[in-house]
């Protein structure tokens, strides 16, 4: 097993580092990998002038698995497009061609009131959100900012799936559905967008190859709307890229905090990226504050899908249920009554609790 581990930057190294104690306790009983960093994002820029450097590359085409904290901050918001952070993470996703985002919000239940929302509207929360990662407006072409006839400066960019596209992230989610409570909502704008209108065709015609699963549609603003109302009536969500950009951001507050919610990014063949969905977070980086339950979260998703290593994924699950249930709380889901702890810290009882 050769894991590439990119820190990225701001809280990005904290958290991986809280991460990596985790894979660490697993390797000292027995889970054999090898694991090598490289820069990504910011860093890379910094260390090679490149938000994917070569060096990145080479390691990551290599590996088995990618675990990734975290890119972007205000220093490089100023830098050409091509050499942003952002940009880096677009390439690597892209270059492995790791086009299955999955989302899992998932509400512990000690974290019921950290969500802004009544806890018996997100108690027993489990949705999966499926969003296609390396189409959409994202990479469409043309795009960029010009001079029209008219003189006047415009930005443009151009949402578009091929039908190929379409029907691979159809499978999985399908696929995904058929293993779960076999009921999917496509989320698209077909009311208005002849790319989503395109998008739900070749779902309907997907979904004659798994009969057993039941699939709605739904457009993206009542979708938005739906999430907050009764997310419980979701249980598989798939969606393309700028929308599942979106609705996994609203979801992860369900589940009390952004700072929870993992993802993988998978290519055809399980070769995935492992990455919090959240950001950088400028705001709270180096101040040892970030919650790394997410980053922690992602690595067991590694192990399940990329290494089909259920029993240690759950192993990893199971020390963060413990480490809530003995009350411990990073800043962003602590609640009165709770032991506050700081990064590092909540990296300690989740080791404490493996080792238990
Ligand atoms: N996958 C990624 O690498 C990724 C994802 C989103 C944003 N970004 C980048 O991150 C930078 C900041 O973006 P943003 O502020 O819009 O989003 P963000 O997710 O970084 O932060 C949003 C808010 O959530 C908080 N937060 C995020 N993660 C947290 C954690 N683990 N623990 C506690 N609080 C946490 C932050 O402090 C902030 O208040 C930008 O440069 C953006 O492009 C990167
Ligand atoms: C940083 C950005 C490029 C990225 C995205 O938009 O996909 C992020 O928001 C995410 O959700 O992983
Ligand atoms: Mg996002």
């Amino acid at each position: 097993m050769k894991i590439a581990i990119l820190p990225g930057d701001g809280i990005g190294p904290e958290i991986i580092a809280q991460a990596r104690r985790v894979l660490d306790v697993l390797a000292a009983d027995g889970l054999a990998f090898e694991a090598e960093e490289a820069p990504l994002g910011g860093a890379g820029y910094d260390a090679y002038g490149h938000p994917y450097p070569e060096f990145t590359q080479k390691l990551c085409r290599e590996a088995d698995a990618v675990l990734l904290g975290a890119v972007g901050g205000p220093q490089y918001d100023t830098l050409d497009r091509p050499l942003r952070p952002e940009r880096g993470l677009l390439a690597i996703r892209k270059d492995l061609n790791l086009f299955a985002n999955l989302r899992p919000a998932i509400l512990y239940p000690e974290l019921a009131n950290a969500s802004t929302l009544k806890p018996e509207v997100v108690s027993g929360l489990d949705i999966m959100i499926v969003r296609e990662l390396t189409g959409d407006i994202y990479f469409g072409q043309p795009r960029g900012i010009r001079v029209n006839e008219a003189g006047e400066r415009e930005g443009f960019n151009t949402m578009l799936y091929s039908e190929s596209e379409i029907r691979r992230i159809a499978h999985v989610a399908f696929g995904i559905a058929q293993k779960r409570n076999k009921k999917l909502c496509s989320v698209d704008k077909a009311n208005v967008l002849e790319c989503t209108e395109f998008w739900k065709e070749i779902f309907i015609d997907v979904a004659k190859e798994y009969p057993d699963v039941e699939l709605s549609h739904m457009y993206v603003d009542n979708a938005a709307m739906q999430l907050v109302r009764n997310p419980k009536q979701f249980d598989v969500m798939v969606t393309g890229n700028i929308f599942g950009d979106i609705l996994s951001d609203e979801a992860s507050m369900l589940t009390g905090s952004i700072g929870m919610l993992p993802s993988a990014s998978l290519d055809a063949n399980n070769k995935g990226l492992y990455e919090p969905s959240h950001g950088s977070a400028p705001d709270i980086a180096g101040r040892d504050l970030a919650n790394p339950l997410a980053t922690i979260l992602s690595a067991a998703m590694m192990l399940r899908y990329t290494f089909n290593r259920e029993a240690e994924a759950q192993r990893i699950e199971n020390a963060v249920k413990t480490v809530l249930q003995q009350g411990f709380r990073t800043a962003d889901i602590y609640e009165a009554g709770c032991q506050k702890v700081g990064c590092s810290g909540m990296g300690d009882a989740v080791v404490a609790a493996l080792k238990a």
